[in-house]
C-alpha cells in the first residue's frame, strides 16, 4: 500500500526484539535495517541509551540517518483516503508542511496562512507574517485514535472518523502530545532533540517515547525560535494495541506527567544555548536537578539524555557546534 509513497525515498528500518528473527523487506525499497545487535555493534556501551522492546527504539534511525528530512512511522498505520476518497500521500503532506514556516508567536484564526486558498486574517500584525523555520509536523490519524489506556478502556469502540483540514503552529510556550505514528521533522534542524527516551524493557514506563521527546523538543524549538504544526496529513491506523498491557506500560507516566508538564513549562534555558545539543545538554541537567526527586528514573534518563548527544555527536561529527540560523528568541 505505501510503495508509491515510499519507494522514492531511503527506508531505515529499526527490528525491535529478538535480533535472530528475519524481517522479510519487500523487494524494490532502497533501505538499511538495524536490528539489535547492530545498534549493540554501532554505539558500543552508548547503545545502552537506545530502548529495547519499546517503539522508543526507533529513534537509533533518526540518528543514523544522513538525510535532512525524517518521516517516522509505526508498523500499523497505512494509507488514508480523504474525504472524496483519493488516498493521502503523507509524505508529500509533511514535506509541504515542513518547507513552509510557522506562526508560533501569534495564532492565526484561518489556520496555516501559508497553505493554498488561505491567508492571514485581518489584524494579523504584518511584522509576523514572515513565520519561522518550522521544525517538526505532527500528522494525525483515521481509526484508531491515540488513546491514553484508562481512555482506551473506556471507550474501547471509539473510532475517529472526522477528517478535518487543517493545519495549525503550536503556539509558542505551549507543550503538545506529540505521537510518534504519524510524525516528520526537519532532522537539521532539531534532530538531536529527538530522542525517545528510556522505555520498555528493564524501565518502569513505556509508551511515553513520542511524549518525552515531544516535550523537549517543543521547549527547545520555542527557545531556538523554530516551528511545529499539527493536524494533516492523516493515516490509517489499523489496530488497537492491548489496553491492559499499555496501562502496565504508562500508569507511571500518567502520574509522572503532571510533575513533567509544569517542569518543562518552567524551563528556561540559557542565551548562549544555540545549539540543539547545547539545549539538550543543558535540558538534561534541568531533569537531573529538578526530576531525579520525583523518581530515581529522571537521574538515570538524565545521564541517558546525555549519552545520546555524545552518541549523535559521534555518528555525525558536522553537525556538532552547527548553530541554529534562528538561533535563541529575545
Ligand atoms: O515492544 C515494542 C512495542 C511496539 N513497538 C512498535 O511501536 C509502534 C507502536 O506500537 P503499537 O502500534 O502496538 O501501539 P500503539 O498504542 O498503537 O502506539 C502508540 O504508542 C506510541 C508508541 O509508544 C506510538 O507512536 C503510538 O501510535 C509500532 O510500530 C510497533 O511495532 C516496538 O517497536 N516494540
Ligand atoms: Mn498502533
Amino acid at each position: 500500500m505505501w510503495r508509491p509513497f515510499f519507494q522514492p525515498y531511503h527506508l531505515i528500518i529499526v527490528q525491535d526484539g529478538d535480533p535472530s528473527k528475519t524481517i522479510k523487506v519487500p523487494d524494490g525499497f532502497d533501505y538499511e535495517l538495524y536490528n539489535r545487535n547492530d545498534i549493540n555493534r554501532i554505539l558500543g556501551p552508548k547503545a545502552s541509551c537506545i530502548s529495547f522492546k519499546d517503539s522508543a527504539c526507533r529513534c537509533f534511525g533518526y540518528m543514523v540517518s544522513k538525510k535532512k528530512y525524517i518521516f517516522t512511522i509505526d508498523d500499523d498505520c497505512f494509507v488514508a483516503k480523504d474525504p472524496s476518497g483519493k488516498e493521502i500521500n503523507a509524505l508529500e503532506q509533511h514535506i509541504k508542511n515542513l518547507l513552509s514556516p510557522s506562526t508560533p508567536f501569534f495564532f492565526n484564526t484561518l489556520y496555516d496562512p501559508y497553505q493554498e486558498g488561505a491567508d492571514f486574517v485581518r489584524g494579523y500584525p504584518f511584522s509576523l507574517r514572515e513565520g519561522v523555520p518550522t521544525a517538526v509536523s505532527h500528522g494525525l490519524w483515521l481509526n484508531i485514535p491515540d488513546y491514553d489506556a484508562p481512555t482506551q478502556l473506556v471507550k474501547p469502540l471509539e473510532r475517529n472518523t472526522r477528517y478535518v483540514d487543517a493545519i495549525m503552529t503550536v503556539p509558542k510556550g505551549t507543550l503538545f502530545p506529540m505521537c510518534g505514528m504519524n510524525l516528520a521533522f526537519n532532522r537539521e534542524l532539531i534532530g538531536p532533540a529527538m530522542y525517545f527516551g528510556l522505555m520498555g524493557d528493564g524501565q518502569p514506563i513505556g509508551r511515553y517515547d513520542d511524549m518525552w521527546a515531544g516535550w523537549c523538543t517543543k521547549v527547545i524549538c520555542d527557545h531556538l525560535g523554530l516551528g511545529v504544526k499539527t493536524g494533516l496529513p492523516y493515516i490509517w491506523h489499523s489496530k488497537a494495541s492491548n489496553p491492559f498491557v499499555n496501562l502496565k506500560k504508562e500508569y507511571k507516566g500518567i502520574y509522572w506527567q503532571e510533575e513533567l508538564i509544569p517542569f518543562f513549562q518552567s524551563v528556561a534555558l540559557p542565551k548562549d544555548c544555540a545549539t540543539v545539543q547545547k539545549c539538550y545538554l543543558e535540558l538534561s541537567k534541568q531533569v537531573k536537578a529538578k526530576l531525579g526527586k520525583v523518581d530515581d528514573y529522571f537521574n538515570k534518563l538524565a545521564d541517558a539524555m546525555v549519552t545520546w548527544i555524545e552518541a549523535w555527536d559521534e555518528l555525525n561529527p558536522s553537525s556538532a557546534s552547527a548553530e541554529v540560523a534562528n538561533g535563541p528568541k529575545k
